[in-house]
């Protein structure tokens, strides 16, 4: 500045310049004193408004109009500077010097020089302004560069006072960050653009305010006009503002820096605090090499993060050269495309793990493939599980042999093999017999050692290839794929022997023996379900046949239980249909000829099965527990019938009805005995109950129980089919029984075969001196008879006397009597 050439009048003395300047106005004196100077000179009044202007102004400047304000002849970056500094400063020292930039009214640029005098004198009292312009051209042209910078520049700029911190210029980007419009800035100081938190710092940063020219910079968070926040990297340079030391300022939002860079380091964080090993792959010359690894991989494979770079993937997994998995990992490293592997590597203590590999390539900005991410997933504990789950599927708990699923499976891979290989495949189906007789004595846990026990024989005696398995219950499974080159009867044999050998379970020794069915692959079925059925259907008969015993499957078979299948079906709605009735077979005492009672006997009509006789459905009845049903139901109608015939003047008689054991045992009979009586209203002493021997003598206590109620009631005891059980003679004198039958198939025999007469007259004499009443069953010849009447024997019941009788033909007959 100082090299600017000085104006002459300029350089005059303070005197001389107040002396001509004494006029009082503005107007031919100034127009002398100005009109030709080659300066610009103007007056303006306190109020901004021009005052006078000289010729050079108006030819520079262009013509300005009338009424002009003095702010219309600066740049806008200079007014505040003005407005703030210059002319406050003339006001109060009498003189302000330094560099403005005027503009034309046709916008064009004149950076100046200027004095600014105030004349307190004039009328009105007025600022006297000369400037004259920056002649060096380069000084003008770096001061114009800088002016372009500043205001071009696309980062916010300003400069402030240092002492007012007051803005004194701001940059156009600034007010498009901040929010504020130029002379809104003008007005602030720097403060207003801190967050109250920040205020306190920014006092300390200026109270420490580095020397002049001195750099300074740090992150802020700065304010918008709408109250949002940014960080910004600031950094400033300390300079002279038309004279008055001042900060120029560089504003950087870096707001999403930072927050980039939050979000890298998060990425970071994550990958470091990732249960997945995580490993980054580097493509180089000599393959794909670790970059990176996190440290999940060392709790995965043991390996330190820092130990892996470099080193290949391969390696680090252990995967072994001609491994199809590593051929499958370098298949996934060539690929274009994201993938997953399940592989099997190696920690580095030599364990095997399961793990998924997400191999996922990273493309460089050119498009190749740079970089890999790898990421690798436990499924150790993952797939051990899933193999005990496997495993619980497909195997018993409690001897861990495989279970029916499994044995399902192996049946279909055997016929598949027999079938390509000619071979017969033998299915033996083992059950263990009266096993629940165990159960029952010895607990339930010695039944389970004892399953487990021959479960273990069985396994020890199986060929490599046959399975074993066990479907539930004691009931064990023998698949033997290639029997047929085994001796069969050996195997069987030797099975039986097996299961029967004495265990010793504790301080006790059980044995058991079995019943084997078998079926073989083609001949019995052409699947694992029909080959499972049939030798389950040969068991069976294996048991009906007596137990501890084999049976091969026989196409016979199937038919009984068919038939079976089919009576259990239809039998379930007999009773709701009305398809049971009861026939009554007339007692007649054997002196006198007199009917003294009848038995009531079922007879099934099925509309499309026909008459089915008791043989056939009574066991099923059993076996399903319709019996208890059907039981009922018989007592009731044969009571109810008795009591019909007393009703309708016929001479009262004893209804015998038969009772099966499985009445007797759900502690039901006495109730059901009870309320057929009610309900029907006949006399107890009008019915008997039948009970079989082998029902008596197998459950002796809870019988003699039951028995001695129902005595209580009144009603008559015989014990039906006497001499085919193993009565001990010990417990029948403790049955309060009325009648001894003998069985009509003694009755058969008993003219023929000798002994057999030697068991009726015993029966008759045993009776007799144990004060029971003796009936025979079956009676068809009067030879029969008069052998019976000569034994002294009480009374008979048999088609020599009648038929099972219709309830109406039974009444008829009753009525001829
Ligand atoms: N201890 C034990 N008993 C079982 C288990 N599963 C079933 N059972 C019993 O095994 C018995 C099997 O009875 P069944 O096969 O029907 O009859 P059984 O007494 O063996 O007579 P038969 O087979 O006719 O010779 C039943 O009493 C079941 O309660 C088991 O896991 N452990």
């Amino acid at each position: 500045m100082d090299i600017l050439p000085q104006p002459a009048y300029s350089r005059a003395p303070q005197r001389r310049r107040s002396q001509r300047a004494s006029s009082k106005t503005y107007g031919p004196a100034f127009d002398q004193l100005f009109g030709t100077s080659p300066y610009f000179a103007f007056a303006v009044d306190q109020g901004g408004k021009l005052l006078a202007y000289n010729q050079h102004a108006s030819t520079v400047l262009g013509p300005l109009p009338a009424q002009a304000r003095a702010n219309t002849l600066y740049a806008t970056w200079v007014l505040p500077m003005l407005q703030n500094e210059a002319l406050p400063t003339a006001r109060m020292r009498g003189y302000w010097r330094g560099e403005v930039e005027l503009k034309g009214v046709d916008g064009s640029s004149h950076p100046v020089t200027q004095t600014i005098e105030w004349r307190a004198n004039t009328e009105p009292p007025s600022f006297l302004c000369l400037a004259y312009p920056l002649d060096d051209y380069d000084v003008y042209e770096s001061r114009l560069r800088f002016k372009y910078l500043f205001e071009a520049h696309p980062h916010p700029m300003w400069v402030y006072d240092l002492q007012t911190l007051r803005f004194l210029v701001v940059n156009a980007a600034a007010v498009a960050q901040y929010g504020y419009t130029e002379a809104e800035f003008l007005h602030m100081t720097i403060r207003d653009i801190r967050p109250p938190e920040q205020l306190e710092r920014l006092a300390q940063n200026l109270a420490a305010a580095p020397a002049k020219g001195a750099e300074q910079s740090g992150v802020w968070t700065h304010r918008r006009r709408d109250g949002s926040r940014m960080q910004v990297d600031v950094s400033s340079h300390s300079i002279t503002l038309s004279g008055r030391p001042a900060r120029l300022v560089f504003a950087h939002d870096i707001s999403e820096r930072e927050q980039l860079k939050l979000a890298l380091q998060l990425r970071g964080r994550a990958l470091e605090a990732s249960v997945n090993a995580i490993v980054i792959t580097v493509h180089a010359a000599d393959g794909d090499l670790i970059e990176y690894a996190n440290p999940a991989v060392t709790r995965l494979l043991g390996h330190t993060p820092d130990s892996v770079l470099g080193r290949r993937l391969e390696s680090l997994l252990d995967l072994q050269m001609h491994d199809e998995q590593r051929q499958s990992l370098s298949a996934a490293m060539q690929s274009q495309q994201a993938m997953t592997l399940l592989l099997r590597p190696r920690h580095r203590d030599g364990a095997q793990l399961w793990t998924q590999l997400h191999v996922a390539p990273v493309h460089a900005a050119e498009g190749a493939i740079g970089h890999h991410v790898c990421v690798l997933t436990d499924m150790t504990a993952i797939m051990e599980y899933q193999a005990q789950l496997e495993h619980q599927a497909n195997h018993d708990a409690l001897t861990g042999l495989p279970n029916r699923a499994l044995l399902k499976d192996r049946m279909a891979q055997a016929v598949t093999f027999s079938q390509r290989f000619q071979h017969s495949l033998w299915l033996l189906c083992i059950d263990l017999d009266n096993f629940k007789l165990i159960n029952d004595h010895l607990g339930h846990q010695v039944g389970d050692q004892l399953l487990c026990a021959i479960a273990q024989r069985l396994c020890d005696g199986a060929h490599e290839g046959d399975t074993v398995a066990r479907l539930g219950g004691d009931e064990f499974v023998l698949l033997l794929p290639v029997a047929n080159q085994r001796p069969m009867a050996s195997i069987l044999a030797l099975l039986q022997e097996t299961v029967a050998a004495p265990v010793t379970l504790g301080d006790q020794v059980v044995t058991v023996t079995c019943s084997i069915g078998i079926s073989i692959y083609p001949a019995d079925g052409s699947d694992a379900d029909q080959l499972l059925k049939h030798a389950d259907i040969a068991m069976f008969r294996a048991k009906e046949a007596g137990r501890n015993q084999s049976q091969f499957y026989e196409a016979a078979m199937h038919a009984r239980i068919a038939e079976r299948a089919l009576i259990e079906s239809e039998l379930r709605f007999a009773l709701a249909r009305n398809q049971l009735s009861l026939v009554y077979q007339p007692k007649v005492d054997l002196h006198s000829g007199a009917i003294t009672g009848m038995e009531a006997l079922i007879r099934w009509q099925h509309p499309t099965l026909g008459a089915v006789s008791p043989a056939r459905f009574i066991g099923v009845a059993e076996e399903t527990g319709l019996i208890v049903a059907i039981g009922q139901w018989v007592l009731r109608t044969a009571c109810a019938q008795n009591k019909a015939w007393q009703l309708a003047g016929l001479p009262p008689l004893r209804v015998a009805v038969n009772l099966s054991a499985r009445q007797f045992r759900d502690h039901i009979l006495q109730h059901e005995v009870r309320t057929a009586l009610e309900e029907s209203g006949l006399e107890a002493q009008y019915l008997e109950l039948e009970l079989t021997e082998s029902l008596m003598m197998n459950n002796v206590d809870n019988v003699v129980a039951v028995i001695a109620d129902l005595k209580q009631l009144g009603i008559a005891l015989s014990i039906d089919d006497f001499g085919t059980g193993y009565s001990s003679l010990a417990y029948l004198k403790q049955f309060p029984v009325d009648y001894l039958k003998i069985d009509q198939s003694f009755t058969r025999e008993m003219l023929t075969e000798p002994k057999v007469a030697a068991i009726v007259r015993s029966v008759i004499a045993l009776g007799q001196s144990l004060g029971f009443k003796v009936i025979a069953e079956g009676v068809e010849t009067a030879e029969q008879l008069d052998y019976l009447r000569q034994h002294a024997c009480d009374e008979m019941q048999g088609y020599y006397f009648s038929r099972p009788l219709s309830p109406e033909a039974f009444a008829e007959l009753l009525r001829q009597r």
